[in-house]
């Protein structure tokens, strides 16, 4: 069997998700959740005309009688009215206070153009206008679009919650390692990786290389996916496969045509949660992340593969697989290789502005190059 090309192992990951079911959250605990559905304006947005100004509403010219009363403001007289205020009914304008000169109860000033500084009713948006659109991610922007268009409860699909297993008896947790000993960066890079991807970690463990305790570990977990790191070798201290099998997974992708992380391996456990095996290489790990957990995240969301942008690149890049992943720096004339990107380096990558995916055989300095844009 051939191994998929990195857009179609990015098509099987998403394929292999279930979309979550929609629910109703309230605006305030919604944040990085997805929209479920169109989500319209509940009323006009502003919901009334209003004032863009603290000064006066002033009808007719002036100079104007400040009134204080609470009726309709007849023609030559102005009412003080604060910035969000209402305007009364007969208000031609608002005359913002540096522009006025009050003498007594006169207001002097240039009449102001009919309707200025006055936000028309519905500027921002009609009723029943989408303000919001179903697949939308909720940032604080979306959240406050919402709040102002009245909405309380939002139908949405939450971001999927990770089991995190980190594999290696080589790992320590802390301190210098020595010879033989490897100190794990997966634990404090993923979970935070994850996040930015839309995928949150809700529970992490390292898990020593042996098949029954990866096994346990997993059947215990409520996370909607399993992402482990390391352990995708065909060596007998490699034990994602063997727990493949134990547990009757059905193997979705084992190996990408990609540069770093080919060993990168997709399953589906019987009971319908996906597990992304990333390779245990510490800069492969991450980029097959980045390839392949927007994916899972699409699939569980119900909405369709984020779409690469494109760059120009300043300089060539070598292509060794299908697809060649290159942490990159931007310079003035486009993007650069970063270096130091070997498969167990990460400076280039902590370094990168964006990450080229690069088609076989490479590209040439001023061709156009799909990137994965910086999360990490
Ligand atoms: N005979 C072959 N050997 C290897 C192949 C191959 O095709 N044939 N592929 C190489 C590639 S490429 C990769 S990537 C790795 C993938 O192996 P595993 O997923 O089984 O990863 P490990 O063996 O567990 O670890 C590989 C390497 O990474 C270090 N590592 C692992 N976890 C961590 C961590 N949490 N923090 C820091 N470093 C970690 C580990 O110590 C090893 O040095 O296989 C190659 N070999
Ligand atoms: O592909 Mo490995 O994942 O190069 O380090």
């Amino acid at each position: 069997m051939t191994d998929p090309s990195w857009e179609q192992a990015r098509e099987l990951a998403r394929a292999a998700v279930r979309p979550a079911e929609p629910t109703d959250l309230n605006v305030h605990g919604a944040l990085g959740t997805t929209t479920a559905a169109d989500l319209c304006a509940l009323g006009p947005v502003p919901h009334a005309a209003t004032s863009a100004m603290d000064g006066w509403a002033v009808a007719g010219s002036g100079p104007w009688r400040i009134d204080a009363t609470d009726g309709p403001l007849e023609p030559g007289h102005a009412r003080p009215i604060v910035t969000g205020g209402v305007p009364p009914e007969g208000a031609d304008a608002v005359l913002p206070s540096e522009w006025g000169e009050v003498d007594g109860d006169l207001l002097h000033g240039d009449a102001p153009p009919a309707g200025r500084h006055v936000r028309p009713a519905g500027e921002e948006a009609q009723e029943g206008d989408v303000i919001v659109a179903s697949g939308s991610v909720l940032t604080p922007a979306r959240l406050a679009v919402l709040s102002a268009a009245g909405h309380d409860l939002v139908r949405v699909r939450h971001a999927p919650l990770v089991r995190l297993l980190v594999t290696g008896d080589e790992l320590i947790g802390a301190g210098v390692p020595a010879a033989g000993q490897v100190r794990d960066v997966m634990t404090p890079m993923l979970p935070p990786l994850l996040a930015a991807l839309g995928a949150k970690t809700s529970h992490h463990e390292r898990v020593h290389d042996d098949v029954s305790a990866l096994v346990a570990q997993v059947g215990r977990s409520d996370a909607d996916l399993v992402v482990s790191a390391g352990g995708t070798g065909r060596s007998s201290a490699d034990p994602i496969e063997s727990a493949w099998d134990r547990l009757g997974a059905d193997v979705r992708f084992r190996g990408v045509d990609m540069r770093p992380g080919h060993p990168v391996s997709l399953a589906v456990l019987p009971d319908g949660r996906a597990w992304l095996a990333l390779p245990g290489n510490p800069l492969a790990a991450a980029l097959t992340a980045l390839s392949f957990v927007p994916a899972l995240v699409a699939g569980f969301t119900d909405v369709p593969l984020p779409r690469l942008e494109q760059e120009v690149a300043a300089a060539a890049f070598e292509g060794r697989a299908g697809t060649t992943l290159v942490p990159a720096v931007r310079t003035s004339d486009g993007l650069v290789p970063a270096g130091a990107s070997r498969p167990h380096m990460l400076r280039g990558l902590a370094d990168a502005d964006a990450v080229a995916v690069v088609p076989s055989p490479g590209l040439a300095a001023g061709e156009r190059v799909p990137v994965l844009a910086r999360v990490w």
